[in-house]
């Protein structure tokens, strides 16, 4: 489990992160939402000890990383830096790491099979595509076995087969009780892997809990409803407030609650053959939520070119 409390960093006269406390639990796998620059790749940095916080503290398993015994074993990071010598092979890379970490040889070839990286393990680094750099960096983090996985970007450069297979890292090591922690940019992606979200802007968490909760509680979704008079029904929600858009199968209401909806049209006696809430996706939970905590918006960096 990765338990932040009252974490904060500032450089300069920048906060990048500002009194944050949030709970990766073990067994699930949590998403690390935000946008550009909200400070999430500090915030994991300080999590790993590569970065000092000034105020607040970062705990897996219920210590600092740095009072572990054997780190690699107790985490495994993907960050953004990476520490590997171009002109070496991915195999030595691994081999020397696990050398100096008392981790197997045998854990070493484990991993290679584990990432797909079997048939470039002898290749020099310098000539890997953004993929094969982010399997080996991959490879890197499972090294030591470890009960915690930090990400930063996984699925950054992969094909859609490695996203797949990043997919289902994720959600196999969290089936065996270990903590994941991963940042995205892809909602849909994040959507699909992950348990729980913690989500941040401007250094502030700006929510944390389960998917589930986290699109409950964003803009009520639309609810589609199939009734005997659609045409009629639709008048109705327009003289609450509501609005209607007809499609081919159905009548989509937004700005009304499927109870409301259901009164109206047995009120009219209308037969109700379907009555459905959609929630809203991690997409649009997300994008209402951080609407004004976007840091860096596309008007600003067109002005910054000109
Ligand atoms: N070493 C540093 N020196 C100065 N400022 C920094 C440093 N690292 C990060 N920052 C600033 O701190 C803020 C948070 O950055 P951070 O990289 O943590 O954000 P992020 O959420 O990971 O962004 P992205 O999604 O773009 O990777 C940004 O404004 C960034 O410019």
């Amino acid at each position: 489990m990765i338990e932040v409390a009252g974490l904060t960093k500032t450089y300069g006269s920048k906060r990048a992160v500002d009194d944050i406390s949030f709970t990766a639990p073990a067994g699930s796998v949590t998403g690390f939402l935000g946008p550009n620059g909200a400070g999430k790749s500090t915030t994991m940095r300080m999590i790993m000890g590569l970065d000092r916080p000034d105020a607040g503290t970062a705990t897996i398993d219920g210590k600092p990383l740095t009072a572990h015994v054997a780190p690699m074993r107790t985490v495994g990071a993907l960050l953004e830096a990476k520490s590997v010598t171009p002109g070496r092979t991915a195999r030595n890379h691994l081999r020397i790491l696990a050398a100096t970490h008392g981790i197997s040889p045998k854990r070493v070839d484990e991993v290679i099979q584990m990432t797909g990286l079997d048939t470039v393990a002898k290749k020099r680094v310098k000539g890997f595509s953004l993929g094969m750099g982010q399997r080996l960096g991959i490879a890197t983090a499972m090294l030591g076995d470890p009960s915690t996985l930090i990400m930063d970007e996984p699925v950054n450069g992969l094909d859609p087969d490695g996203v797949l297979w990043v997919r289902n890292l994720a959600r196999h090591f969290a089936s065996e009780g270990r903590t994941v922690l991963l940042s995205s940019h892809l909602m849909s992606e994040v959507q699909l892997t992950a348990d729980r979200v913690v989500v941040i802007g401007r250094g502030k968490i700006l929510a944390q809990g389960t998917i589930a909760d986290f699109t409950a509680q964003a803009a009520s979704g639309s609810v589609t409803v199939n009734t005997s008079d659609d045409a009629h029904l639709a008048r109705l929600v327009a003289a609450e407030g509501g609005q209607a858009t007809s499609t081919s199968e159905a009548l989509v209401v937004d700005g009304l609650e499927p109870a409301r909806i259901a009164q109206l049209a047995v009120g009219a006696g209308l037969d109700l053959h379907e009555l459905v809430k959609t929630n809203a996706t991690l997409e649009e939970a997300y994008l209402s939520l951080t609407a004004d905590a976007v840091e860096y918006h596309a008007a600003e960096k067109e002005g910054a070119l000109q």
